[in-house]
C-alpha cells in the first residue's frame, strides 16, 4: 500500500473522520438514472431551534444542555461537556441576514480582501456583478505597462485576466471562464488582516483593509455570552466561507489566534448544514448539530480547543430551510442573491488575532 493511502485510512480510524463520513453526501449508486441523495439518519443531531422552542412549551432540556438569558442577546445555550462553546438561535434579523448575504458576494471578496480564486487569476473585482452580467473572464496576452498595472493587482508575467462581455469565436483562442462559474467556484474570502493559508497564519504585511463597521459592531455584540463583563472582542479578521452542494470543511482547529479566551464569533446563512463539534482529540466522538440560517455559534476558552467541521449543507427544499429569504428576496434586484442562497451557505468568522 502506498504510503498516501496508508495515511490516509490511518485518518479514517478517527472518531472525527468516522462521524463526517456518516453525514457526508454521498449518492445512491443502485439508481443510475436519477442522482438520488443517500439517505442520512440525522436523529443524534443536536436540534438547538426545537429545543428552544419545546423549553418555551413546557420548560424542558435536554440532560448536559444549559439555557441562559442576558438581556444583551437572544437566548443562548451552553453545553456541559465543552465549556467555551455557545450556541445563539436566530440571533440575526432576517434583514440582517439578506444584509451579510448582499455583502457576502459583493462587498466582501473586493480587493484587497483576497480570495481563493488570487492564486490563479490574481485580484478579481465585481464578480458578483460580472456573473448577474454574463461576462467571461479572459487571460489578456497583452503585456501591461509597468504604469498600467496596479501594485495590489499581482500581474504575473505581465499578463493578467480581465472580464468581457464578448462570446464565441474571439475567445477560443484564449484561455476563459465565466464569471458565474468563478462565483460557484468561490470557496472563501478573507477581511481585515489577510489569513495565509498556505502558512495557516496571518500575513500581517498583505494590504488590508479593517473589518467593515458594522460587521465589527454586531460581532463585538454577539460575542458578549463568551466573555466576562467589562471584557470586550476586538474584531480584526473574519474568514468568509461559501459552500454549495458536496461542499465540506474537514475537521480543523483555528489556532493562530494570540488569545484563546477570546471567541470565534461565527454567523451562519443560507442553507442548512450540520455542524460537528469534536473533543480536543479527533478520537473524541463528536455532537452533531444543525446549523440554520440567522444561527450564531460563539466558540471561546477550551472550546478553541475543540475539533470542528462541517460535513453536509442540505440545498433541497425540505431541508434548506430557507422560507423567510425567499420571502424577503423578492425586489428584482435581490433575485441574483436568491438563486445563489438557495443552492448555497454562507459562513463568517470573525476573529480577534492578537
Ligand atoms: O462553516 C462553519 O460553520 C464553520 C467555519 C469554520 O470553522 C472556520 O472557518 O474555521
Ligand atoms: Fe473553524
Amino acid at each position: 500500500m502506498y504510503e498516501s493511502e496508508k495515511k490516509k485510512e490511518d485518518l479514517e480510524r478517527t472518531a472525527f473522520r468516522r462521524c463526517e463520513k456518516n453525514y457526508k453526501l454521498y449518492y445512491d449508486t443502485n439508481n443510475k438514472k436519477i442522482k438520488t441523495p443517500k439517505p442520512v439518519d440525522l436523529t443524534d443531531v443536536l436540534d438547538f431551534r426545537s429545543i428552544l422552542d419545546s423549553h418555551n412549551r413546557n420548560g424542558d432540556l435536554p440532560h448536559g444542555v444549559t439555557l441562559l438569558n442576558h438581556n444583551f442577546t437572544s437566548p443562548f445555550f451552553s453545553l456541559q461537556s465543552r465549556p467555551g462553546f455557545y450556541f445563539i438561535p436566530r440571533a440575526l434579523s432576517i434583514e440582517k441576514q439578506c444584509t451579510l448575504i448582499r455583502e457576502s458576494l459583493t462587498d466582501f471578496p473586493q480587493p484587497p480582501n483576497r480570495t481563493n480564486h488570487n492564486a490563479i487569476y490574481g485580484p478579481i473585482c465585481d464578480l458578483f456583478v460580472a456573473a448577474k452580467e454574463g461576462k467571461v473572464l479572459v487571460e489578456d496576452d497583452s503585456p501591461i505597462s509597468s504604469s498600467e498595472a496596479h501594485p495590489d493587482f499581482g500581474h504575473r508575467d505581465g499578463k493578467g485576466w480581465t472580464f468581457t462581455t464578448e462570446k464565441g469565436e474571439s475567445l477560443r483562442k484564449c484561455k476563459s471562464i465565466s464569471a458565474s462559474s468563478l462565483l460557484r467556484k468561490l470557496r472563501w474570502s478573507t477581511l481585515g488582516l489577510q489569513f495565509e493559508w498556505s502558512k495557516r497564519n496571518y500575513d500581517v504585511s498583505l494590504p488590508h483593509n479593517k473589518i467593515p463597521e458594522a460587521l465589527c459592531e454586531l460581532a463585538k455584540q454577539l460575542a458578549k455570552p463568551a466573555l466576562p463583563a467589562g471584557v470586550d472582542f476586538h474584531p480584526e479578521a473574519a474568514i468568509v466561507n461559501y459552500f454549495g452542494l458536496g461542499d465540506t470543511l474537514g475537521g480543523h482547529l483555528d489556532d493562530m489566534e494570540a488569545d484563546w479566551s477570546m471567541p470565534i464569533v461565527s454567523l451562519s446563512l443560507g442553507c442548512k448544514a450540520i455542524f460537528l463539534l469534536g473533543g480536543k482529540s479527533r478520537e473524541d466522538p463528536p455532537l452533531a448539530m444543525f446549523l440554520r440560517s440567522g444561527d450564531v455559534v460563539l466558540m471561546a476558552g477550551e472550546a478553541r480547543e475543540c475539533f470542528h467541521g462541517v460535513p453536509r449543507i442540505f440545498t433541497d427544499r425540505e431541508n434548506a430551510e430557507i422560507g423567510h429569504l425567499e420571502e424577503q428576496l423578492t425586489n428584482e434586484d435581490d433575485l441574483f442573491f436568491l438563486k445563489y442562497i438557495q443552492t448555497s451557505r454562507i459562513n463568517i468568522n470573525i476573529r480577534q488575532v492578537f
